[in-house]
């Protein structure tokens, strides 16, 4: 059957058949496509609605020349997070604005357990299709209530189909690429969040069963990242590190340092520098590989408060957090000494359910833990419907009245992408818990949240530095190579028309910059901040200088082309002049008539290049000759191979052209035909 948006089909709970049978291969489509899937056999155990795709989003943190160590070192240091310098500036979409990226609400709702069916309790679900969750109302007065979500498991779909359709590949992708990724089960207690998560209790007594099909999301998410990395690891280095901690009774536990934590809490801090909550002091793992790992998981799990009570022998008294933290270091493409690092982290949050202490008959110990449980989670539903709702999302949220809030803000409203996993019984008995969860899924749903780049500023500054520094170096180099073809008519003594011109060539040469001292990239992160600084304050000096000189090329550039220009109209000016001359010497009668001017140009190529000389008192206009013959013609025009200046050549033009005034003036007088003050029928003056 297929499971599509316009299926009208609706079938009940099949939990009862229980069937175990791994789905995945029998799936289609995948991950958050937003596509509908369906099994070969006809029966559905996941339905997807159409789920946006994040994969717009990504983030870098850009580093220069540094390996990863600084953080790490932090890590080693057993500090807090809040001791590094990120400030959050940008999406990695590229663009200043971030994009907005809604919780990702998946729900799965679990098989009836024994008791249920010894009961004889009745599945209240049933399953629409396309994302859809129907639920009956809390008695038979009351209407069937439909809910809407981006995937729906039914309770026969397996660990791994979680694995595949929540999204949670894309949030570990993402978390690879640099982002703050969280996923969070919510439900009531024995719905089945721990089980979602972890998987059985019974994995992590003895000797762990890698092929189990009962591991759940973070053992299987393990494998994931671990695959990823291997594909990536070629041209890029991760180092990852690992956290897990308890939020019991409102206090913090370090799940991997327990003892010293149950005798004395880990504090909540707020962070003015991350502008986010972070806990101090917490233990941080190195994880080389994947059973370190897998081995941190387990020592959590071991250490994390676990009770019992009516509806859930291992019902878990505490919300767990453990955050895996990826960094990566790429070499940028272009720039051998830049290194892109990203730096994500991925938490998995496991909260302990609500419970009605009535039904579980808690009391004492159980009784406490339980109202903690509740407070905390009222809380969350708070910050969670404020979040939801337009007109009060701007307003307070009231994150600090819990531990847990605290420390998820930044996954529901902050920077991060999140998924939300709603874990439901099916029970009639539990129908308006249940109801409870959905309207909560249902609410989280409309939360957004805007992923971001966290960068340090000093490395973005060094490195957007660098890029300028070297890309004036490179214009510069440029512009000194055009000026440098431009000098040789100072060399060779032609005048300058704007006196400032060479002055400011010359002055360039002059122009020395001292460049930043060499500093080992590798050793970067070993710096102090004053040394830091000081390195940008070197590379803010160079870049100066460099802007500098680039201002001088620029200017010298122009005058240079405005020299050029004014000789250029200049010469065509005064080869007007002699054009006029030459025509009124043709038509005189006592000027022998002289051949044309492409008559005599355009033919000498057939004779000797003698023809020409023996005529080089016909003035030649060279802008009404085409270049190639140009080129030929005594060598006049510059070449690039001979490198005269324009300038220089319209210099020769000139003397040429007075030579060719000269003897036009020596004809005229051999001619006779001066008046008195030896001019010409005035057309010397015309020349002069
Ligand atoms: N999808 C499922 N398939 C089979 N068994 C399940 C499933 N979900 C839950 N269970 C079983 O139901 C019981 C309760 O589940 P679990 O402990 O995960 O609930 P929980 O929501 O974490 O409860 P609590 O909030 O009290 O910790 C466990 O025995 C678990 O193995």
């Amino acid at each position: 059957m297929v499971n599509r948006p316009d299926s009208s089909s609706t079938r009940s709970d099949k939990s009862s058949s229980g069937s175990s049978k791994s789905m995945s291969k029998n799936l289609k489509g995948g991950g958050s496509g937003g596509i509908f899937v369906r099994s070969k056999s006809g029966n559905d155990y996941v339905t997807q609605n159409k789920l946006r795709s994040s994969s717009s989003l990504q983030s870098i943190t850009i580093k220069s020349g540094e390996k990863a160590n600084r953080g790490l070192r932090k890590f080693k240091s057993n500090t807090s997070m809040d001791s590094s310098d990120y400030h959050i500036v940008k999406s990695s979409s590229g663009s200043s604005t971030p994009h907005e990226d809604n919780i990702n609400v998946v729900v799965r709702v679990r098989p009836l357990n024994n008791k249920e069916i010894k009961s004889k309790d009745e599945s209240v679900i049933q399953f629409p299709g396309n994302g859809q969750i129907l639920c009956e109302g809390h008695s038979d007065m009351q209407k069937a209530k439909l809910f809407s979500y981006n995937v729906v498991f039914e309770p026969g779909a397996s660990q791994e189909d979680i694995l595949n359709y929540s999204g949670i590949k894309r949030l570990i992708e993402m978390a690879i690429e640099g982002f703050n990724a969280t996923v969070f089960c919510y439900g009531q207690t024995g719905s089945g969040k721990t089980h979602t998560l972890t998987g059985p209790p019974d994995l992590f007594v003895g000797k762990a069963d890698i092929s189990h099909p009962g591991h759940g999301l973070v053992f299987r998410s393990f494998f994931y990242l671990f695959q990823l990395l291997q594909q990536r690891q070629e041209n890029t280095q991760f180092i990852l590190k690992a956290s897990f901690l308890e939020i019991y009774n409102e206090k913090v536990i370090d799940l991997l340092n327990p003892g010293a934590a149950r005798k004395k809490p880990l504090a909540v801090r707020w962070s003015k520098k991350l502008r986010g909550f972070y806990v101090e002091n917490l233990f941080l793992v190195d994880c080389e590989e994947l059973d370190d790992l897998l081995a941190v998981l387990e020592e959590g799990m071991r250490n994390r408060s676990v009770g019992s009570h009516l509806m859930n022998d291992h019902s878990s008294r505490s919300h767990t957090i453990l955050t895996v933290h990826i960094t990566s270091e790429q070499q940028a493409e272009n720039e051998k000494s830049v290194f892109i690092s990203k730096q994500g982290k991925i938490n998995f949050v496991d909260l302990a359910g609500s419970e009605m202490t009535k039904k579980t008959h808690s009391e004492g110990k159980t009784l406490e833990e339980a109202n903690n449980i509740n407070k905390s989670l009222m809380v969350l539903g708070y910050c969670i419907a404020s979040l939801s709702d337009t007109r009060k999302k701007n307003g307070h949220i009231p994150y600090r009245d819990s531990q847990l809030t605290k420390l998820l803000a930044d996954s529901l409203a902050g920077n991060g992408v999140t998924l939300m996993i709603a874990c439901i019984s099916p029970a009639k008995s539990n129908v308006s818990e249940t109801i409870n969860t959905l309207r909560y899924a249902a609410r989280a749903k409309r939360i957004k949240t805007k992923p971001l780049i966290i960068i340090d500023p000093r490395e973005a500054l060094i490195l957007s530095l660098k890029r300028e520094v070297n890309s004036l170096k490179l214009e510069n180099e440029h512009l000194k190579s055009l000026t440098v073809f431009q000098l040789p008519r100072s060399i060779n003594g032609v005048t300058s028309k704007s006196g400032d011109i060479e002055n400011t060539a010359h002055e360039h040469e002059r122009t020395i910059i001292s460049p930043p001292p060499k500093v080992d990239i590798d050793r970067l992160a070993e710096l102090e901040n004053n040394e830091l600084s000081e390195l940008v304050k070197l590379y803010m000096t160079e870049n100066q200088a460099l802007r500098h000189e680039n201002n001088e090329l620029y200017s010298a550039r122009d005058n240079l082309l405005r020299d050029q220009e004014i000789v250029c109209r200049e010469n065509e000016r005064l080869l007007k002049k002699l054009e006029d001359v030459n025509s009124v010497c043709c038509r005189s009668p006592l000027i022998p008539a002289r051949p044309t001017i492409s008559g005599d140009v355009f033919n000498f190529s057939n004779g000797s290049e003698n023809d020409f000389a023996n005529n080089s008192n016909i003035w030649k206009n060279p802008l009404n000759t085409s270049i190639e013959n140009l080129q030929n013609l005594d060598g006049r025009i510059s070449s690039a191979d001979n490198k005269l200046s324009d300038n220089l050549q319209k210099e020769m033009d000139k003397m040429r052209i007075t030579e060719s005034i000269d003897a036009v003036a020596n004809t005229l007088r051999r001619n006779k035909s001066f008046d008195k003050n030896g001019h010409a029928n005035g057309m010397i003056d015309m020349i002069s």
